[in-house]
Formats: structure tokens, C-alpha cells, sequence
């Protein structure tokens, strides 16, 4: 093949990011050249060979990256150009992908992954043609948008602002309150589709003998009851998205006829005679492991097939609490517009309790509880005595107090008539304080020191006394 090195072009203001990107990709083989704007691509473009591959950077004096991509898509439409940004909100992404960029660099970015993006981009595009721009949409707003900036949340917007552009059926999955609604409808703003209609339906919500008519609409005198036409949510999302959430509750009759609206875009209303064709982009949701209900026969497996063409999963918020500051922050000033009151904020050690909760409620936990304090907290600032009873207790066993637990243990011992109890509770405070730093540290001796605030001489002469009464 060519031994001639791949030519691609960096764009940049800053000049650091420009020069590991560069170094990277020519370690990598390539041929690199960086421009510090779009100005000076554009110029450089009116005398010399476009390049294989463009990586540009969003914010940059005079004419953005996205000003530069749509440039480009009309003079080079061929050209591959990916987009970095340190903003991976769905608004950037999915902005990215609808002015025709190939793909989306988070920043900060591995190198190794920028590397294997361009290595994958040269050997798809040995020239092959590069997908129409979809039409812009106006009047789009990411005030509403999904908050968080966890690598996780960030591949999940950026998947989303691939996704919009795409009719593929979506399956949106995480525990309840993780902002799966949120997601379809970021999906459904973004898309082509965002002028028609977004209608939710909950599954679970609605009684299963309705559930058909929901969907389907019925024809007046369809059954007791049904005294006018009724048009179902398909119908009314024509155009649009249908976001179906808790798909698991969905009664196995009808999951058949589900699955067979999908494969056929059309359908009769419950009584109905006239075939109704609609298009409409499903995106289902579930808190459930819908390949477990597959397995106990609760579920179809070829439904499940033609509703999961795409998977977008949405982590528990124990496991990105980074993002709990700035979503208390977003609930709080929400909370405080409505009321038309100056925002609270969390102090310090509230802030540190609500990073240590487990959130078994998820997002919607978190939102709730701002709403509470905005209303009930009596100062501007929010101290851990106005969360007190207010955070939900996990899913694990619920602890106790534990003093009140070794009152109650020495209160016993006393009635028995035991003496020099003293001792015993000091080791056994000991013995569960060191067991549980050393299950929190997998065993690590010396962080499990650190975390208890004690010397490792300390916890190694307590260990010992531990173990030599044993
Ligand atoms: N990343 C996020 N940024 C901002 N708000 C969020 C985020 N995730 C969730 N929320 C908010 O949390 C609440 C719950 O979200 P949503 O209803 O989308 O969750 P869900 O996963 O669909 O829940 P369920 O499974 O119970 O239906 C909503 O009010 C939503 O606006």
C-alpha cells in the first residue's frame, strides 16, 4: 500500500494541546500540521492538497471549530474532521455531529485514543463519501439538558449527539431517577424529529387492559366504555418519538403486537378497520434486566432485539457522585426561581454528607431533596442540620446508631451483673472500626491507617491485640 504518510491537520488555539496531539499522531506515523485558526486553515486550503483527516477545537478566536466544520462541509464535504471540546454537553455533541463531524473528542483526551480515532477515521475513509449534513434545528436551548461532567455521563452525551441524528430504536437503561426520560428527550431534541411531537407513555403506570388503547387508540363503541374515537400515543407521536418507559411491565400480549407495530410501521385502532401507518422513532427505557426477564419468559427476546438496536446505560449517581455538587447547585437556583428567593447553597460539611449518601432515589433523590431545603432550610447557607432525617436511608442495611447500640449491649451486660465491660467494648470498638476501614481499602493496611486517622504502628499493635485475643 502507500507508503506515504497520512496528512492531518490539528487545529487549535492552544498551543500545548496543538503540540501533544501533533507529537502523538506523527509517533503514530502521520504526517501532522497544526494551525492555530480557522482563518489559517482556510487560507491554507486556497493554496495546498486539503488533508485525509482534521481535528479542530471548538472555541478559538475569530471563527469557532463549528464555524470551520460547516466551512469545510461545503468545500471539502469528503473531508473527515473530528471535533474536540472540553463542553460534552448534548447541546456541543450533538451540535458537533449535526454540522457533519465525523466523530467527538472529549477533552481532556487520551493520546492513545486520539491516536487509534485516526487511525480508525484513515481506514474507513479511503475516500468514501461523507453523510449529508442533517438540517439545522433552531431554537434549540440546553438549559433543560442533562447536568454532568463524569467520563460516563460524557461518553453518554456525546452518544446521544451521534444517536439524534440516526432512526435507530434506543434502549435507555439504569435504576429509576438515574434521568433516563431526560435522555430520550435529549435524544428526541436533537434529532431531526424535534419539531414533532415527544409523548411518553409509563407502562407501568397505565392498567394493563387499558394499555392497548393507550397505544393504539380505539374506535368509538371498540369496548364498554369507549364512547368517542380515541387516537393512541403512536398516532399522536407520527413524526416524532415515542418514549416508552418501564418496557418490562409490558404484558406479554401486547408486547407481541409491539413487536409487530415495529416491524410494520402500521397498525388498526382497537375496533378499528383503517390501517394506520405511522413513523415514529421508539425509545424505550427500563430500570429492569430485561435479558433476565428473557430468560424467565417474561419477556420477548425478539422484541427486546428490536427495541435495543442501541444501548445507552445511565450510571447510578453513587457511582459519579462528582456531579452531585453541580446538580444540588442547578436544583437550588431551579428551586430558587420559582420561588422568586436568592439561591441557597450547600455549606461545606452539608456538601460532604451529600457526596458520602448512596442515593438509592438516584437523581430525582438529589432533586427532591433541594426542593425541600430550598423551602424548609431556614439560613442562606445549608448546614448538615438541615439534612438531618431528610436523606433517605440506602439500600444496604440500615445502620443503626451505634451508640445507642452499645448502650443498650452495656445496659444488658450490667443486668447480667458483668463487670469490667470497659475493655471488652474498647476492643470490640476497635476490632469494628479496623474491620470496616480494611473491607473499605481491600485489605491495604497502610491507607486503612490513614483513613482512620491512626499511625500504622498503631493499627498493626491493635490488629495484633485483636488477634492475640482471639
Ligand atoms: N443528569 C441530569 N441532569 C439534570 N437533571 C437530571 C439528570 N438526571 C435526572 N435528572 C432529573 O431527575 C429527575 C428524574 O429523571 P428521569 O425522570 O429522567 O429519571 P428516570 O430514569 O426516567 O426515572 P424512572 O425510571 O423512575 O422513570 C427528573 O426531574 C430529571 O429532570
Amino acid at each position: 500500500m502507500a507508503a506515504e504518510p497520512s496528512t492531518i491537520w490539528v487545529v487549535d488555539d492552544d498551543r500545548s494541546v496543538r503540540f501533544v496531539l501533533a507529537t502523538a499522531l506523527r509517533e503514530a506515523g502521520f504526517d501532522v500540521v497544526g494551525f492555530d485558526s480557522a482563518r489559517a486553515v482556510l487560507d491554507a486550503l486556497a493554496t495546498r492538497p486539503p488533508p485525509r483527516l482534521l481535528f479542530t477545537d471548538v472555541r478559538m478566536p475569530g471563527d469557532d471549530g463549528l464555524v470551520l466544520l460547516d466551512r469545510l462541509k461545503h468545500s471539502h464535504p469528503q473531508l473527515p474532521v473530528v471535533v474536540m471540546s472540553a463542553y460534552t454537553d448534548v447541546a456541543s455533541t450533538a451540535g458537533a455531529f449535526r454540522g457533519g463531524a465525523h466523530d467527538f473528542l472529549s477533552k481532556p483526551f487520551d493520546l492513545d485514543d486520539a491516536v487509534a480515532l485516526a487511525e480508525r477515521v484513515l481506514a474507513q475513509h479511503g475516500g468514501g463519501g461523507e453523510e449529508a449534513p442533517a438540517p439545522a434545528l433552531a431554537g434549540q436551548s440546553a438549559s433543560d439538558g442533562l447536568v454532568g461532567d463524569t467520563p460516563a455521563m460524557r461518553q453518554l452525551f456525546r452518544a446521544i449527539g451521534r444517536l439524534a441524528q440516526a432512526p435507530l430504536s434506543v434502549l435507555v437503561t439504569g435504576e429509576t431517577g438515574t434521568g433516563k426520560e431526560l435522555v430520550a428527550r435529549a435524544l428526541h431534541r436533537e434529532s431531526p424529529r424535534a419539531r414533532a411531537p415527544f409523548v411518553a407513555l409509563n407502562t407501568a403506570a397505565i392498567p394493563a387492559e387499558l394499555l392497548e388503547s393507550e397505544l393504539f387508540g380505539h374506535e368509538a363503541g371498540a369496548f364498554t366504555g369507549a364512547s368517542k374515537r380515541h387516537v393512541g400515543r403512536f398516532e399522536q407521536a407520527d413524526g416524532g418519538t415515542l418514549f416508552l418507559d418501564e418496557i418490562g411491565d409490558m404484558p406479554q400480549p401486547l408486547q407481541t403486537r409491539l413487536l409487530r407495530v415495529l416491524a410494520e410501521g402500521e397498525f388498526f385502532r382497537v375496533g378499528g378497520r383503517a390501517l394506520i401507518r405511522v413513523d415514529v422513532r421508539v425509545v424505550a427505557a427500563t430500570h429492569q434486566d430485561l435479558e433476565a426477564l428473557v430468560a424467565d419468559g417474561r419477556f420477548r427476546a425478539d422484541l427486546l432485539h428490536r427495541l435495543d438496536v442501541v444501548r445507552l446505560h445511565l450510571p447510578p449517581l453513587r457511582e459519579r457522585r462528582e456531579d452531585v455538587p453541580k446538580l444540588a447547585e442547578r436544583f437550588l437556583r431551579a428551586a430558587a426561581e420559582k420561588f422568586a428567593a436568592p439561591p441557597k447553597r450547600f455549606g461545606k460539611a452539608a456538601l460532604q454528607r451529600l457526596l458520602g449518601h448512596d442515593w438509592p432515589g438516584n437523581v430525582r433523590e438529589l432533586e427532591n431533596l433541594c426542593w425541600r431545603l430550598a423551602a424548609l432550610a431556614p439560613g442562606d447557607t445549608i448546614t448538615p442540620a438541615d439534612l438531618d432525617g431528610m436523606l433517605a436511608s440506602s439500600r444496604r442495611a440500615p445502620v443503626r446508631e451505634w451508640d445507642d447500640a452499645l448502650a443498650a449491649w452495656a445496659g444488658a451486660r450490667l443486668a447480667d451483673g458483668d463487670t469490667g465491660i470497659h475493655a471488652e467494648a474498647l476492643a470490640r470498638f476497635d476490632r469494628a472500626l479496623l474491620e470496616a476501614a480494611l473491607a473499605h481499602t481491600g485489605g491495604r493496611r497502610a491507607e486503612a491507617a490513614q483513613r482512620l486517622g491512626l499511625g500504622r504502628n498503631t493499627l498493626t499493635r491493635k490488629l495484633g491485640a485483636g488477634q492475640r485475643r482471639e
